[in-house]
């Protein structure tokens, strides 16, 4: 039994991984960036923005203030990938040396397109946890059955990651393969994107489920060339996370694909909802581009969301890569 995790980003992540561990810690302490939010949790246990129907548990408490997590075990950040490095810059001179940090976040760095882990070393010389999975927030606040791929290069960190993370509903898989691991959640919220334009446009099922197959391998190809291992893919991380946010609606990349696919534009800025697929079609685009890769469900995504082109003219190329 752990004494006092901490976890920061009181959203739809943040607000279930706290449902999560809540069983394997006598405190969980959630970080919250307004104090509308620490309040609501603190005198209702409800986060009424993001689960207002979701009583929490009695053991998660609220903060607005970075300084009381100094004392954390284990910090899991579960923020918009584009925030990590200026929350992590923070958290270097208030937590303790042996303070493990995990990275939920499944995105990569815009300019210098560095993954979440090598952005956490750099701020604070720590090699960070990194999890990906399939973990819609929205079921795993209500503690039902779910699972994560978690993978760290320190055993230590990853054996205690595993132990605050393993309930009798919550299954983990640990792995050495960081960069596989954290590109299966990066190149997954592409792939959730091209699903949705492939189900927005109607496109018949034979079709759709024959260019999945395709990004599938696709899938393996990248995560090799990247430095991960072809394996991985086939763990939570990757078939079950790819699976999970190309099929459902409530997958917010897959419904952003959807939308495009009918060619709905939306001012995704103005809608408040995070996209986090939106910015890695652009930098994969990019890394393909400088490995000498060939990537079509890349290329298809990238010309439907980026460069406007008529989604049927755009899959009938792709279709022709097949
Ligand atoms: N939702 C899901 O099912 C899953 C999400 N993820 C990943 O987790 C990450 C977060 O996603 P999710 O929780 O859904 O996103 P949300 O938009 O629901 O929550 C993001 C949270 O981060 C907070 N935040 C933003 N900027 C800062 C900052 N500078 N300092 C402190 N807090 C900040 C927001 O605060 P505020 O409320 O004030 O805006 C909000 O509470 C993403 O990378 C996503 O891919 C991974 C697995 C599942
Ligand atoms: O990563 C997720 C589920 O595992 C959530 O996906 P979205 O960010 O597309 O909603």
């Amino acid at each position: 039994m752990f004494s006092n995790i901490s976890v920061v980003g009181a959203g739809a992540m943040g607000t279930a991984i706290s449902q999560t561990i809540c069983e394997n810690t006598k405190q969980v302490l959630l970080y919250a960036k307004r104090a509308e939010v620490v309040n609501s949790i603190n005198k209702t246990h409800f986060n009424k923005d993001y689960f207002p129907n979701i009583r929490l548990e009695d053991n998660i408490i609220a903060t607005n203030d970075l300084n009381e997590l100094k004392n954390a075990e284990i910090i899991f950040l579960t923020l918009p990938s584009s925030v990590i490095r200026e929350v992590t810059r923070k958290l270097k001179d208030i937590i303790s040396s042996d303070c493990i940090l995990v990275n939920t976040a499944k995105g990569i760095e815009k300019n210098s397109k560095k993954r979440m882990s090598e952005v956490i070393q750099e701020e604070t010389g720590k090699s960070a946890v990194v999890l990906s999975g399939p973990n819609i927030a929205a079921e795993m606040v209500e503690r039902t059955f779910s699972s994560a791929s978690i993978a760290c290069e320190n055993k230590e960190y990853l054996d205690k990651v595993e132990q605050v993370l393993s309930t009798p509903k919550f299954k983990v898989s640990a792995s050495n393969d960081v960069i596989g691991v954290e590109y299966c959640g990066v190149i997954k919220n592409v792939i959730a994107i091209s699903q949705g334009i492939c189900e927005g446009m109607k496109i018949n099922d034979n079709a759709r489920f024959s260019v999945f197959t395709k990004t599938f391998a696709e899938t393996k190809d990248l995560i090799e060339k990247f430095g991960g291992k072809r394996d991985t893919v086939d763990d939570y991380c990757g078939f079950g996370d790819i699976i999970t946010a190309s099929t459902l609606n409530v997958s917010r990349n897959h419904t952003l694909g959807v939308l495009y696919g009918q060619k709905i534009v939306i001012d995704e800025k103005a809608s408040g909802v995070l996209f986090e697929g939106k910015n890695t079609i652009i930098t994969l685009k990019e890394l393909c581009k400088n490995n000498n890769i060939d990537c079509a469900t890349v290329d298809f995504t990238y010309d439907v969301i980026i460069n406007g082109i008529n989604p049927k003219r755009a899959f009938e190329e792709f279709w022709e890569k097949l």
